[in-house]
């Protein structure tokens, strides 16, 4: 079949010889090209030339190049495809290459060579019609040209029906549906070919397959064989888009008809063939023989132990079995953890509608709270109480989604995600995941995590998750997965909206005491071989410790303390081991016993550990009661601040000098917190007169001829928010009325510019922070009463709550005998 008159390709062609891949028409191929001839091809006539016609080569497919351009070269495969380059790129590692994007234009066969250095050149003659590519779908081959009409019928129903069993959804399959129609039917053999997954051996068929009939017959077998297999795999499994991809053996930019080649931009990220492309550049980086042995068997043994290990253990056979039993879960948990009632409840009523329904679909709980409060500890608890392994994976400044999906095999270095890697450590397909600190998760070029987090956690795509690396899908379904944050507002929208969450608070003193005697303490002494025979630390001490050496709203640095005196006193045990009995046994005073200080004399046994003993191991005391301390002078008042890590007091200082009613603020804060000082101010010039507030000489305006300026101590740390509103009002009121704010008092609210008192959150705990700091009475919005009843009865009990609509409400209760008419009431 000769193209006769037409659109003609050059007769002379210069030759790129290949020996993977092979390029029909209609297709685009990327080939890599660093053997002498290919490369001078390159360099002296693809990017010398300037023509269309200098970009036109001939692609020899099965034929390598000889190694240096001395060799003689091989005997040339007959048939080869003349394509342009649309594409070279140069690179010099890991040697000099070049990589080219090839389009098949048509078939030729070689007549002549014409020479072979410094490439190969060739008279050829153009074997199919270019004509092809351009005229519309239908006026090709018809149903009335015989047996050749019935073939291309038939191949065209059988691609038909290939594409009816993918999604239209996935972008390929609706372009190769889009082809399909829009083709010649004498395209479609190459087209169809080069798109399903076939082998290089088949490809090479299909292009020595000169005439047309033969190329029906060569391609139908193929595109068959795809239907069974598709056919086959529905009938075990649902369809997923990366089925259709892999059907398709898409490489966007690999493959596409002439016509569409601009059209559509190349996505290299698409699922592939990576074991071909990772083969390719094993190949093309050179190494020794024993170099690429070690390399082989590093690579597949790792990649199909992977697959081995994550199969075998995650399928049903290795499912660990539940053994939920609620009473006996409501024991551990208990058991477990002191205090959390809210928290245990939930996570009850959570394992109890899951065993009802003896489903795993349900909300994800995400347990949010400052650290050290045991959100971990009690994701570990229930994976005990469902008989389940557990796995943590911490989260905190993930920013690539390879982290989360795998990497493909092609990049050096790549292995599993975490995901994954998960699975093949716990060796069980169900067992709980502890995805800790969710809000901690980055961005970056390499992808966005929370959105690979979004398919592991979403139970509607979760049953055939694709690890990039393995290339396989895994049933994820079975999994129970339990997020943990600080705070919600840095977690991914997205994210948080297919997660229950649950808050955690930060607990009181008094908890912090029980949870130290019934769990941390016990748990220290096991970890440090010690025994309450040998260390004791009273009650009195940890409180000591809890209030003057750790101010936090867990108990993770209270722990940390623990560990500190249980190492202290390790030491002195050990020594007094291996003191001769008879010193031993030496008496000591009563009054000496439990301080470790003299490092001659051997304890008593239990070492009791006394104030003076503590300051021994932990040195001074790092917070002192300051509140009263601070408050000593006017224009100082104690606020309430809400931070991830739990609530702190925070104190407000004013001064005034003499200026132009400038105002500033100092102490990092941000703009609304800025804005509430703004507020303050005005609302205190408006209302001067009723509380008789002058300025620095008198007036009745606190501004005029007076700068004010107001700084938030802990100037290092970003503050922002509204409810330090009524702080600063406070504050301002003291400064300029000359009066002491109560030394025991602290506030929060946001404020109106009419002067009223909104409602702030967090309420817990800054109420739990102000207990911890000795606070006694605690100003708050009236539209938080609500709020009081989380509070612990202990701490209710300890402090005297006064809830205010506006601020004369706050300024009276923030002053000894009250704001309003400080004559009056001084009188009674
Ligand atoms: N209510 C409690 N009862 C017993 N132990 C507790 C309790 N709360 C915390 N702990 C203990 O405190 C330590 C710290 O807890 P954990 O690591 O679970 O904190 P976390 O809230 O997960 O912190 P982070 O947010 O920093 O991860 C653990 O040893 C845990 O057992």
């Amino acid at each position: 079949m000769t193209s006769g008159s037409g659109i003609q390709i050059p007769s002379r062609l210069p030759l790129l010889l290949t020996h993977e891949g092979v390029l029909l028409p209609g297709s685009t191929v990327r080939f890599s090209v660093d053997s002498p001839r290919n490369m001078h091809l390159v360099s002296h006539r693809l990017l010398k030339g300037t023509s269309l016609k200098s970009t036109i080569i001939g692609v020899i497919p099965n034929t390598r190049d000889p190694e240096h351009d001395t060799d003689d070269l091989p005997s040339l495969h007959k048939i080869g495809t003349a394509g342009i380059a649309v594409q070279v790129v140069g690179s010099n590692w890991p040697k000099p290459h070049y990589t080219l994007l090839i389009t098949g234009l048509c078939r030729f066969s070689v007549t002549s060579l014409l020479k072979e250095r410094p490439f190969v050149l060739a008279e050829v003659e153009q074997l199919d019609k270019l004509e092809q590519y351009t005229s519309p779908a239908g006026e090709g081959v018809t149903a009335e040209d015989g047996e050749l009409g019935e073939l291309s019928q038939k191949f065209h129903q059988a691609a038909i029906q290939l594409l009816g069993m993918l999604d239209m959804s996935v972008p390929v399959v609706a372009k190769l549906r889009r082809l399909l129609d829009s083709l010649p039917r004498e395209t479609l053999p190459d087209v169809v070919a080069s798109m399903i997954r076939t082998s290089n051996k088949e490809k090479l068929q299909v292009l020595d397959a000169v005439s047309l009939e033969e190329r029906f017959k060569k391609a139908l077998p193929m595109l068959t064989r795809q239907i069974e297999g598709l056919k086959l795999l529905q009938k075990t499994r649902k369809i997923s888009p990366d089925t259709e991809k892999r059907v398709l053996s898409v490489r966007k930019g690999r493959v596409f008809p002439v016509q569409q080649l601009n059209l559509d931009d190349e996505d290299e990220d698409d699922d592939g063939d990576d074991t071909t492309a990772l083969e390719r550049k094993v190949r093309g980086a050179n190494m020794t023989e024993a170099a690429l042995k070690v390399f082989i068997n590093f690579v597949f043994y790792f990649f199909f132990w992977t697959i081995y290990l994550v199969h075998t253990h995650t399928s049903p056979k290795t499912h660990s079995s539940d053994c939920l039993d609620i009473r006996a879960a409501r024991t551990l948990l208990d058991n477990d953890h002191y205090a959390m009632d809210k928290l245990k409840r939930r996570v009850l009523e959570y394992l109890a509608v899951r065993q009802l329904k003896t489903s795993l679909k349900g909300p994800i709980l995400c347990f949010v709270g400052p650290p050290g409060v045991g959100k971990t500890s009690v994701g570990r608890s229930i994976a005990r109480t469902l008989g389940r392994e557990f796995h943590r994976i911490a989260l905190g400044g993930v920013c690539d989604q390879s982290d989360i999906r795998g990497h493909r095999r092609t990049y050096v270095g790549s292995m599993p995600g975490r995901i994954i890697n998960g699975l093949k450590t716990v060796g069980v397909n169900n067992p709980v995941f502890l995805l800790d600190e969710v809000d901690k998760l980055g961005k970056s070029l390499q992808g966005d995590p929370a959105a690979a987090l979004l398919e592991v956690l979403d139970p509607e795509q979760n049953h055939s998750f694709t690890d990039h690396y393995l290339n396989v899908a895994f049933d994820l379904s079975q999994v129970l997965f339990i997020a943990t944050a600080n705070a919600t507002a840095t977690i991914p929208p997205a994210l948080l909206d297919r997660m229950e969450v649950l808050q955690v608070p930060g607990y009181t003193q008094e908890e912090k005491v029980e949870i130290a005697h019934r769990h941390l303490i016990p748990n220290q002494l096991e970890q440090h071989g010690l025994t309450p025979q040998q260390l004791q630390i009273p009650q009195n001490t940890t409180t000591d410790i809890i209030g003057r050496y750790t101010r936090e709203a867990g108990v993770r640095s209270l722990e940390r303390k623990i560990g500190a005196i249980c190492r202290a006193v390790a030491v002195k045990v050990a020594e007094g081991h291996r003191v001769p009995r008879s010193d031993a046994s030496t008496p000591e005073s009563p009054a000496k016993q439990g301080t470790i200080s003299d490092p001659h004399t051997p304890p008593e046994m239990p070492i009791v550990i006394d104030h003076t003993a503590l300051k021994d191991i932990l040195g001074p005391p790092v917070f002192e009661m300051e509140v009263s301390e601070r408050l000593t002078l006017p224009g100082v008042a104690l606020g309430l601040a809400w931070t991830p890590l739990g609530g702190e007091i925070m104190f407000v200082e004013a001064s005034r000098m003499e200026g132009e009613g400038q105002l500033t603020l100092t102490g990092q804060l941000g703009d609304v917190m800025k804005e509430s000082a703004h507020l303050a101010i005005s609302w205190l010039r408006a209302n001067a007169k009723v509380y008789k507030l002058t300025n620095i000489v008198g007036g009745p305006d606190p501004l005029e001829g007076t700068d004010i300026h107001l700084h938030f101590p802990a100037g290092a740390v970003t503050k922002d928010g509204p409810s330090a509103g009524v702080t600063i009002v406070t504050c301002l009121a003291s400064l300029f009325s000359g009066r002491l704010v109560r030394s025991d008092v602290a506030m929060t609210g946001e404020i109106t510019l009419r002067g009223l008192v909104l409602p702030v959150g967090g309420i817990k705990d800054k109420v739990l922070a102000a207990h911890r700091a000795g606070v006694k009475r605690i100003i708050l919005p009236k539209r938080n009463e609500k709020d009081l009843e989380e509070i612990p009865a202990n701490v209710r009990a300890d402090l005297d709550f006064v809830t205010t609509k506006n601020l004369d409400e706050v300024l009276n209760a923030a002053f000894d005998g009250g704001f309003t008419h400080p004559q009056l009431t001084s009188k009674l």
